[in-house]
């Protein structure tokens, strides 16, 4: 009341008075507000505000709806003559015509002309007009909004649902479990759903329902609830969807913001970022589970993508050696790793499905991942950045530059071994070297985020050897393969994971034409054509399989416009909010 009173520019006045007086105290921070409540833009806004305001009390009413009549008889009188006089004819002819589009734009306004011409209520309302609503809605471009249903046993017509934003909804009058009796007067008792909406399609301009409103309506009482897409879905794929054009398709990672779940098996949502208004139907996850379940069932036996090998060859002592010289300290790991799929002896394991297999299974299985918006506070630790990517696409190549541009920030997870260590190397330094038994503990303990087999050796990062980094205030590069996505999308890590994908083949061609591939071999080659046909094919399989779980898509393309992207990916995972599972904020959340 006070505001209004004095004035929200003279209760600003006030306040600046306040803060000047603790300006001169060198009160903190003071002198910054006053320098904002003084500025000038905001005196500005505050003046339009209070013009705006002003309007709405006192808000203009007509004095004439009819002024262009007015004007045209006072035309008619001596008046015009005198103009006549006054002013060269075709200068006047303009001038009058001109006043008079503007008295009539005035009269169109004054008399509310512009809204729709609504038809008569009906007079022989029938005695228990009170059980029944009138319910006139104006149709313009946009489809209704609401589905409806029928009760096959007493071929009653229902409002199944009010899509969220849509023109019923909007119009507040029809809801879900409403009862349609009549559609534009015509009885829909016993119609198929189809010839109920027929006819109202049929009516021009505006529709009328005769409708029985559900006694009991369900409170809603939504929270905001985002979920991201783990499956791609398109409604007009669906057979079962209650209306294929109400549905909405979304993609794998897409992230959803869920408005109704009040059915239990189709929801409405929306999918982000959404310029519009209305909702659209989504599948349950209850619903989606089933449909998925019902698919897996239907299709031919496909062996899970696995990275293992059985290449039972033998030349490699060497190799290894030539491999840790080239790639001493940080690209060791990814590159044993690499050549464990492609060489003998070789596993590698993706440590998750021993340490969370609720929480590994259920995310690969779920539809849908709840999700929220997060942002890291400046105080807290880093968050981990996992790179991913086929072999060869410059994963290695891309975290080393990274590294190398600021070590001060930048470090890898020093990986563990059970392979003796050579003269130059030191324990924590390239590897941490252990005993097999130590490394097999670590496994049984859920310690290692992925781990392998080469030449006998075992190789692995622990959560440990990142979360050193990460405590020392870095932040920590690491490399892994798609199978240990999961591993690393934990509360504490963090993970943002970053999927280095390989141009169109043309592209590859040419920027990769003076680069080398590690082969089987333990020289490096020129790429061949064959390596890219590859390449592509591996992206292909990896992005089918985990292309929700990226935070980032970075097209290596041109080596040093890759390094900016992947440099800005990096802060912008550390500084700006980013979407991550629920379960990482509220352990209460549903993985
Ligand atoms: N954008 C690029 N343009 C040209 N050459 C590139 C580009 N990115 C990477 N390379 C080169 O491609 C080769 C393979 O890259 P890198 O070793 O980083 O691959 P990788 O993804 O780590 O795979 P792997 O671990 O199997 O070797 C290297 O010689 C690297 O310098």
């Amino acid at each position: 009341m006070r505001v209004r009173a004095a004035g929200l520019r003279q209760v600003l006045a006030d306040v600046i008075q306040e803060v000047r007086r603790s300006v001169s105290q060198d009160i903190d921070g003071a002198e910054i507000l006053h320098g904002l409540l003084n500025a000038p833009w905001l005196q500005s806004l505050l003046k339009v505000y209070e013009c705006l305001q002003r309007r709405l009390r006192d808000s203009p009413e007509p004095y004439l709806d009819y002024a262009s009549g007015l004007s045209l008889q006072v035309c008619s009188s001596k008046v015009k003559c005198h103009l006549f006089v006054l002013f060269p004819g075709v200068l006047i002819v303009c001038v009058l015509f001109w006043a008079f589009a503007l008295l009539s734009a005035h009269d169109t306004v004054a008399q509310k002309d512009y809204e729709p011409v609504l038809p008569p209520m009906p007079e022989d309302l029938p005695e228990d007009e009170e059980a029944t609503r009138t319910v006139c809605l104006v149709k313009n471009k946009q489809p209704l909004g609401a589905t409806i249903k029928r009760n096959e046993i007493t071929g009653e017509i229902f409002v199944a649902r009010v899509i969220h934003g849509g023109l019923a909804d909007r119009s507040g009058l029809l809801h879900a479990g409403d009862r349609i009796v009549e559609v534009n007067g015509f009885p829909v008792d016993g119609m198929e759903p189809e010839q109920v909406i027929q006819v109202q399609a049929r009516s021009q301009g505006t529709i009328m329902f005769k409708v029985i409103p559900i006694t009991e309506r369900p409170v809603h009482n939504q929270t905001m609830l985002y979920m991201r897409a783990m499956t791609d879905y398109s409604p007009q794929q669906d057979p079962n969807i209650p209306c294929a054009d109400a549905g909405i398709s979304f993609k794998k990672g897409d992230i959803l913001e869920i408005v109704d779940q009040t059915d239990a098996l189709w929801w409405q949502a929306k999918k982000l970022p959404s310029s519009v208004a209305c909702a659209g139907l989504i599948p349950s996850t209850n619903l989606l589970k089933r449909k998925q379940r019902e698919s897996w069932w239907s299709q031919p036996y496909q062996p899970h993508f696995c990275m293992q090998t059985c290449d039972k060859g033998n030349d490699g002592v060497f190799f290894s050696d030539l491999l840790m010289a080239l790639f001493p300290p940080s690209a060791g790991f990814r590159r044993s790793m690499r050549l464990c799929r492609r060489r003998a002896h070789s596993t590698i394991h993706p440590s998750c499905p021993t340490r969370c297999p609720s929480s590994c299974y259920s995310a690969l299985n779920s539809p849908y991942e709840e999700v929220v918006r997060y942002q890291r506070h400046p105080e807290d630790v880093h968050r981990l950045i996992a790179i991913l990517g086929p072999s060869g696409v410059g994963v290695s190549e891309l975290r080393r530059r990274l590294i190398e541009m600021n070590p001060n920030i930048f470090q890898g997870a020093v990986p563990h071994t059970t392979r003796p260590p050579r003269g130059y190397e030191e324990s924590g330094r390239e590897y941490y070297f252990t005993s097999r038994e130590a490394f097999d503990n670590m496994v049984y303990n859920n310690r290692l985020l992925e781990y392998g087999e080469y030449k006998g050796n075992l190789y692995g990062t622990s959560i440990e050897s990142a979360r050193h980094v990460l405590n020392s205030g870095k932040i920590c590069v690491i490399d892994i393969e798609p199978n240990a996505i999961q591993a690393v999308r934990t509360h504490e890590l963090k993970a943002y994971i970053i999927y280095v994908k390989p141009p169109p083949l043309e592209r590859l061609r040419e920027t990769r034409r003076d680069s080398y591939i590690t082969t089987d071999y333990y020289v490096n080659r020129p790429f061949k054509d064959e390596d890219l046909q590859e390449m592509e094919e591996a992206a292909r399989k990896i992005e089918s399989q985990y292309w929700q779980f990226f935070d980032h898509i970075l097209i290596n393309d041109e080596l040093q416009d890759s390094c900016v992207q992947l440099l800005t990916a990096v802060r912008q995972a550390q500084d700006e909010p980013q979407w991550v599972p629920a379960s990482w904020i509220r352990p209460t959340a549903e993985p």
